[in-house]
């Protein structure tokens, strides 16, 4: 399968201040995205998440290593703007992504940057719009819809510039329920029918129970990279890390320690009902 985006042995250090040692985020970060995949990044706070996430758009160019992006060396200036077009960056506030008083306008801010045509814009709004479903409220104020919906609206300005990848830094942290399942449901229905590429930063494991892959990261380096029950079935090595798992393997677990024999790769109700079923027959 065609990688999306690939590092090797990626450093980043952030600058220090006076006297002080530069702060070393990420130490040696070896990992390759395919594209059209669905990949979680876990880790505890501070782990180097965010500073991963932000050389994959060349926010960030690495201190050491190497990053790219479909083969593109995001240290090379020259390609720059090629990257951003095709690895969109989605952040926690939704307030902060809101360009303008009108929803059509705000989505419409990249592309016009970019400088696409104007009557091309029309189509690549529209499109985006309906994309996240939020089409009915093309001519509405964004700063008056809800968390979920700003959020939505902030995907449909990234997907304006029809990137192949959207990597979403805690995009869901700030949203009550409702708008954190509108939001991943978005995400998975974009990757799962239009195959872009996800890269999803989460502190909630429930959100990783559908992707292809997920990354636990540690001081800077991957601590874990599995398929969601591999990287979940092991509970220990995760609560050493700070990190809980989802409530299904938490239930099956607490049941082996009281010596009921079930297995610890359950992710959905379904699994985990059916694993109780069989172990208590
Ligand atoms: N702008 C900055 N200047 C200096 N150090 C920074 C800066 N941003 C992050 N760091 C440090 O880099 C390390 C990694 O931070 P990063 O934000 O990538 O972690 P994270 O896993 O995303 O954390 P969180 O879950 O809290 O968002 C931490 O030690 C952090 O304090």
């Amino acid at each position: 399968m065609a990688t999306m985006i690939e590092t090797n042995e990626l450093r980043f250090a952030y600058p220090a201040e006076e006297g002080e040692t530069p702060v070393l985020a990420l130490d040696g970060v070896d990992v390759q995205i395919e594209k059209g995949s669905f990949v979680v990044v876990l880790g505890h706070n501070g782990s180097g998440k965010s500073t991963l996430a932000k050389t994959f758009n060349a926010v960030l160019l690495p201190s050491g290593g190497k990053v790219y992006v479909q083969g593109m060396d995001t240290s090379n200036e020259g390609l720059l703007l090629a990257i951003r077009q095709r690895v969109g960056m989605v952040f926690q506030n939704p307030d902060n992504q809101i360009v303008a008083n009108v929803v059509e306008e705000d989505v419409a801010f990249a592309p016009e940057n970019l400088g696409v045509p104007t009557e091309e814009i029309r189509k690549k709004v529209d499109d985006a719009l309906a994309a996240v479903r939020m089409s009915e409220f093309v001519t509405h104020a964004p700063h008056l819809l809800s968390g979920g919906q700003k959020q939505r609206i902030a995907i449909a300005g990234v997907i304006a510039m029809e990137p192949d990848c959207i990597v979403l830094d805690e995009a869901t942290a700030m949203l009550d329920p409702v708008g954190r399942q509108e939001v991943l449901s978005t995400i998975y229905r974009l990757n799962r029918e239009k195959h872009i590429t996800v890269v999803l930063i989460t502190h909630h494991m429930n959100e990783a129970e559908q992707a292809d892959r997920v990354l636990v990261m540690k001081s800077g380096k991957v601590a874990m990279d599995g398929a969601p029950r591999e990287v979940f079935s092991q509970v220990e090595a995760l609560r050493d890390m700070g990190l809980t798992v989802p409530d299904t393997v938490d239930l099956l677990d607490r049941l082996r320690h009281q010596g009921v024999d079930v297995p610890l790769d359950a992710l959905s109700v379904e699994e985990c009902a059916d694993a109780i079923a069989a172990a208590l027959q």
